[in-house]
């Protein structure tokens, strides 16, 4: 992995180790992929504005997040099924988060059960759920997590229904996966991957395995009880409910304005997560970046605001970080280094993105993250982004 040098080049690795079919499934967005586009234009857009001979030797980069210290204000998004990337999926993701003093969330999606991830490390992790409507099976799992010692929960908002990720149909990857010989082909031509990876453990979401009783075990059968489970009435009474039912940290992932802020402070979180959920869920909706501030203003004194999407370089992190963020999630990124490189892979990516954030931190004048405010972000309209550059 000598040669890498930015996420970018991680996720070329990926693109040539991964099936077609797998690297889309990560890649990829719901429909014309409008919102997955915007959240990168819209750091594009945005620029610093340098403050000379304000930094010093060393920078700190160092967070508090919800009473957590982070060496990093980087946290692993919950993305499912991870282990389709490389072995030991979540788990090599939460060691090598450890490894560099932060954390991952785990998703209810996860090919490795949460118990197990929590096993593995030291570190408490934090775990991700669904808004579900059935009530059992979300205490359910929400005592597995406690069990495995989480201590913060994120309860994702944002998929009320699953968004049409359209490459996912075009390439069979579908439930249950669809084959053809055009996915037979593009599988075999990848046999590295087929042998580390689909000769492994059986890939399924590990966490819902003996959750409904009688409901079988196949990865497709799981993978249509979590569609199954989603709930289209979910309402701010039933994130009250967990709310009252969870005694850890409550953040709410997938807030995209002030009001919905303004909601979830009143529904008692602690935090919310600035996310379109990477451009997967719904589509020309606007960048995660673009209404950072927004929610900053409205909430920032009474809750903690963490931001996801588009963060590709430690230029990202600190303008997110200066226009509210306590931290920043990457979701994409980490799936990648995991399908270049396994656990030393994922910890490649932390440290492309320390060294960045910290030569970013000296460049625009910071010595810590707590130097950053908005005051060191300049607004541009319009776009630098050519259509030939994307
Ligand atoms: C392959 C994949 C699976 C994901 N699975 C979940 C999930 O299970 N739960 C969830 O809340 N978000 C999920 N997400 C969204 C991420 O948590 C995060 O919001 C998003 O990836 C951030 O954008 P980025 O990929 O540009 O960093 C997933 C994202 C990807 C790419
Ligand atoms: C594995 C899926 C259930 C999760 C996913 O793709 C997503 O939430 O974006």
């Amino acid at each position: 992995m000598g040669d890498i040098l930015t996420l970018d080049d991680l996720r070329l690795v990926a693109k040539r180790r991964l099936p077609r079919m797998v690297f889309d499934f990560i890649d990829g967005g719901a429909e014309d992929e409008r919102t997955l586009r915007a959240n990168r234009e819209a750091f594009e857009r945005r620029t610093f504005e340098p403050r000379l001979l304000s930094t010093a030797a060393e920078r700190d980069q160092s967070v508090t997040v919800l009473g957590e210290r982070l060496a990093t204000p980087v946290l692993l998004a919950p993305t499912g099924l991870s282990r389709l990337a490389g072995p030991g999926g979540e788990t090599a993701a939460a060691k090598a988060a450890q490894k560099r003093g932060t954390v991952s969330v785990i998703s209810s999606a996860s090919s490795v059960a949460v118990g197990e991830v929590g096993r593995s490390v030291e570190r408490p992790q934090w775990f991700q759920l669904y808004p579900w409507g059935d009530w059992e099976l979300t205490s359910a799992l929400m005592d597995r997590a406690k069990a495995a010692g989480v201590t913060t929960l994120v309860l994702t908002l944002d998929v009320p229904v699953t968004g049409a990720r359209e490459r996912d149909y075009r390439n069979g990857m579908t439930i249950p996966v669809r084959i053809n010989p055009r996915t037979a082909f593009d599988v075999l031509s990848h046999p590295a991957w087929a042998l580390k990876v689909l000769t492994g453990k059986r890939i399924t979401m590990a966490n819902l395995v003996g959750l409904r009783e009688g409901h079988g075990s196949s990865a497709a059968s799981l993978a249509q009880l979590n569609l199954s489970l989603l709930n289209p009435s979910y309402s701010w009474d039933d994130v009250r409910r967990v709310r009252d039912y969870w005694a850890g940290r409550l953040v709410l992932k997938g807030i995209m304005g002030a009001a919905d802020a303004r909601r979830s402070v009143d529904a008692g979180a602690d935090g919310v997560i600035v996310s379109n959920h990477g451009g997967r869920q719904a589509d020309a909706i606007p960048a995660s970046l673009d209404v950072l501030a927004d929610v900053a203003a409205e909430i920032g004194t009474e809750a903690e605001i963490l931001f996801d999407g588009g963060i590709r370089r430690g230029t990202d992190v600190v303008m997110a970080l200066a226009l509210g963020a306590r931290a920043v999630l990457v979701g994409r990124p980490w799936m990648y280094g995991l399908a270049a490189g396994g656990q030393s892979g994922v910890e490649k990516m932390f440290d492309i993105l320390s060294t960045e954030i910290d030569r970013t931190l000296a460049l625009v004048g910071a010595r810590s993250i707590a130097d950053l405010d908005a005051s060191f972000v300049r607004n541009r309209p319009g776009t630098f982004v050519s259509e030939a550059a994307r």
